[in-house]
């Protein structure tokens, strides 16, 4: 059946339609109320929806603009609770669960982690993050829980939102000296971007095809050889969410694991390395052969054990 026509797509435009015919994307009730029954609308994997292979217009159309009401809410609704967070008399820091996705962003960050660590052989000293926004989170969890030695510099292109952001942090004796922050446009961040043996690219910078691929090109002059870039994309009804980073776009890197997550974590993960490093190229190979003792042999253990299907985790030999 076509997927325009499909009972699922039906619901995701009708509140498209709703969205789109709101006031004010800020946060609200009735926006909240939307944007919830939309995510939960999306969050289903059981379906063989391709959104790549929509050949309605419309449809088409429709998901590119509701991708963009998507980060545009996501930005509110970020400054809004970041402006609350930050007011605590006490370290903000204490308070990050107000935040109603903070949850989803301790599972993706975990995620995220342990793919890094199944794909590199030493724990990076210096990470940067574009797109950090408002609400930081992901830079903040990695800190705080996974690399509690490493200094993430974060990039937006918002001045305000760095603003809100270092205010969130400036009250916390460690994360005050490691969480760095620069306002400026990705494609404007050219000196130094090689002194990251990380990089992790936000879904919302790049909300179409185009900016997306203009993005990963532009990070991938100016990353070092064998620095690792991690994206964010989405997969399914997911799709109509978020973008999605295909590994044709990766031109000069690696693919190495591409993770599409069954439970509440919306975003796909995409990990991959900028070609020319050979030493780590060489390693990640080997590492591939070996199962690597971190919790995402387990993801794949359970993933497998539950009989998920195996797509859900996409490996790729290292190109030659
Ligand atoms: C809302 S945040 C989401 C990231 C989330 N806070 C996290 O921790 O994973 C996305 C941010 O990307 C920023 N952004 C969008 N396009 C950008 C660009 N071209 N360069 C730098 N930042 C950009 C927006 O200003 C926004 O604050």
């Amino acid at each position: 059946m076509a997927c325009e026509n499909n009972l699922v797509v039906k619901q995701i435009i009708d509140l498209y339609t709703q969205i789109s015919n709101l006031e004010s994307l800020k946060p609200s009730k009735n926006v909240d109320t939307l944007f919830g029954q939309l995510v939960s609308t999306c969050l289903p994997t059981d379906t063989d929806i391709d959104v790549t292979k929509i050949h309605d217009e419309k449809v088409k159309d429709m998901r590119s603009h509701l991708i963009k009401l998507c980060g545009e809410a996501e930005g509110y609704l970020e400054q809004h609770f970041s402006t609350i967070i930050g007011s605590f008399e006490d370290n903000p820091l204490n308070h990050l669960h107000i935040f109603p996705y903070y949850n989803n962003y301790l599972k993706l960050s975990k995620l995220e982690f342990d793919l890094l660590a199944q794909h590199t052989s030493h724990v990076p000293t210096k990470i940067a993050f574009i797109g950090s926004g408002p609400m930081p989170l992901t830079s903040i969890v990695l800190a705080k829980f996974h690399l509690p030695n490493t200094t993430i510099h974060n990039f937006d292109i918002d001045s305000e939102a760095n603003t809100l952001a270092s205010n969130l942090v400036s009250r916390d004796p460690d994360l005050s000296e490691r969480m760095i922050f620069h306002t400026t446009d990705v494609l404007n961040a050219k000196e130094g971007l090689d002194q990251y043996d990380v990089v992790f690219l936000a879904a919302l910078v790049g909300m179409d095809k185009e900016s997306k691929v203009k993005a990963i090109e532009h990070l991938e002059k100016h990353m070092a050889p064998g620095a690792v870039l991690m994206l964010r994309s989405a997969h399914g009804l997911r799709a109509f969410l978020y973008p999605i980073v295909d590994s044709c776009d990766l031109k000069g890197f690696e693919v190495l694991t591409i993770y599409h997550p069954s439970d509440d974590v919306v975003n796909s993960v995409v990990i991959a390395r900028k070609l020319g490093g050979l030493g780590e190229v060489r390693s990640s190979q080997i590492e591939r052969c070996v199962v690597m003792p971190c919790n995402c042999s387990k993801i794949h253990a359970i993933m497998n054990s539950r009989g998920i299907k195996k797509n859900m985790i996409e490996e790729f030999t290292a190109i030659e």
